[in-house]
């Protein structure tokens, strides 16, 4: 295609940066987090970016995808990903290539480094054609700011550890020191979630749960709901609790909460779509999830179950394309369009914000990040911003980020420093808890 520009380099840049002491079910948040960068250039002289979690194996799928990116026609965007679908790398457990072990390979990796690459993509295709990706997505632009939520944790005693937590700055902004000390009680929780209003003006509230005995979460929500009449507040435990439980607890919280996330999963033999269907029908409250709706096949069952109304597409679950792709189904199938978040970069928020954006219709509940807990690591030279809770889109073409060479290099450095580069929240707990291993089926602080 002699028009189109070509893709020259493709870069992959795993970066780390610092982390509370959060705790959900599967352990406590180590004091560093990994990403992973993709950043493309072109022939006309165009960088673009995508952000994924960071993985050994999605590293070594990147390695693998490079040649099929390299040389490709930046207007081909379509058969360039399709290809990577194609490849048998979706679907294997573990692979070997001539120079390259993929150890324990998942589809889950396959999709973040597809999302990350398709995003740089997009945000090339942007630059080139002077349109924001929300533009390039099949819906368009609906909008310029996206709701977001104040995604609340649990935070452990960072001074129990030998780990290397960071401290908060004491007399500035109360949520900048907040944000690193201890908040175990449903008191601390609220004036996390005051301090997170203050700054970024949030309306809708999650808790992580999955840590304390349901009872004590309920409580904490109830506190949430007191302080915050007005709230969208949630409470998500990862399907800790049982469906007796989840059941128990939702009545006491139905018609308060707007909907209760992944509050039930598999157990005796019924699979978690089967038992989110059964607590859809048990208490009338909706049910959100990013953990049993995550590629069409499930999808398809939740649906047909009738066992969710909140498909949360994370876009570096599904890509950004088949994310939107998803939030068009929820709008002509009277769903709900959501978001999941895990730990991120301002690469990542462009991105939720770009998707958000192109979301059809206007039955949208705010959309997940974690950025409030990493805000001030942008690696962007202006990271999009959060006021009056809100995600406001980034302005310019593409996805309208430019990258900060310096951070970017610093936040690589500090990766290639740590020990340990994959996510493993048993560590920290390990320091609460002797011994401690995870328990899909108990909360974190339940041994
Ligand atoms: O601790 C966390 O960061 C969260 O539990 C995530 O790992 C998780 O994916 C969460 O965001 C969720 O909604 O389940
Ligand atoms: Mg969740």
């Amino acid at each position: 295609m002699s028009d189109s520009p070509v893709i020259k380099t493709m870069r992959v840049v795993p970066v780390a940066g610092y982390d509370s002491m959060l705790l959900n079910i599967g352990g406590a948040h180590n004091c560093y987090f990994t990403r992973i960068l993709v950043i493309l250039t072109d022939s006309a002289g165009r960088t673009g970016v995508g952000e994924s979690p960071c993985h050994a194996s999605t590293l070594a799928l990147l390695a693998r995808f490079r040649p099929q990116i390299e040389g490709s026609d930046l207007l081909r965007l379509n058969a360039t990903v399709a290809t990577l679908f194609a490849s048998d790398a979706r679907h294997q457990q573990t692979a070997h290539t001539d120079d390259i072990h993929i150890p324990q390979m998942n589809p889950e990796k396959f999709y973040n480094a597809t999302a990350a690459i398709e995003a740089a993509l997009l945000d090339l295709l942007g630059q080139h054609l002077n349109l924001p990706v929300a533009e390039l997505l099949a819906s368009g632009k609906q909008r310029d700011r996206v709701p977001v939520l104040g995604y609340l944790f649990y935070i452990a005693d960072r001074n129990l550890t030998s780990m290397d937590y960071q401290a908060g700055h004491a007399g500035g902004d109360a949520w900048l020191q907040l944000r690193h000390e201890k908040a175990m009680d449903a008191d601390s929780v609220v004036r996390l979630a005051e301090a997170a209003a203050d700054r970024y003006g949030f309306r809708d509230f999650k808790l992580k749960g999955g840590v304390h005995h349901a009872e004590v979460e309920v409580e904490t929500v109830n506190a949430l709901l007191t302080r915050f009449p007005q709230a969208r507040v949630t409470v998500d435990p990862n399907a800790s609790w049982s469906l007796d439980e989840a059941i128990y607890y939702g009545k006491q919280l139905a018609g308060r909460i707007p909907y209760l996330e992944d509050p039930c999963g598999a157990e005796q033999g019924y699979s978690g779509r089967e038992t989110l269907a059964e607590f859809k029908r048990a208490t009338g409250i909706p049910v959100a999830t990013n953990m049993i709706a995550n590629d069409w096949r499930q999808l398809q069952h939740a649906l047909q179950l009738n066992a969710i109304d909140i498909p949360l597409a994370d876009p570096h679950f599904w890509t950004m394309r088949n994310a939107h792709t998803v939030a068009q189904l929820c709008h002509e199938w009277g769903l709900t369009t959501g978001c999941h978040s895990n730990n991120h970069f301002d690469v990542s928020l462009a991105m939720v914000a770009h998707l958000g954006a192109a979301a059809p219709g206007d039955r949208l509940t705010a959309f997940d990040t974690h950025w409030i807990w990493q805000d001030g690591q942008q690696l962007t030279q202006h990271a999009p911003q959060i006021r009056d809770g809100f995600l406001e889109l980034p302005e310019g073409p593409g996805l309208g980020i430019t990258l900060d060479m310096a951070r970017v290099e610093a936040a690589h450095e500090l990766y290639h420093s740590l020990p340990d580069k994959n996510r493993n929240d048993a560590l920290g707990m390990q320091f609460l808890i002797d011994n401690w291993t995870f328990n899909a089926k108990r909360p974190a602080l339940l041994r």
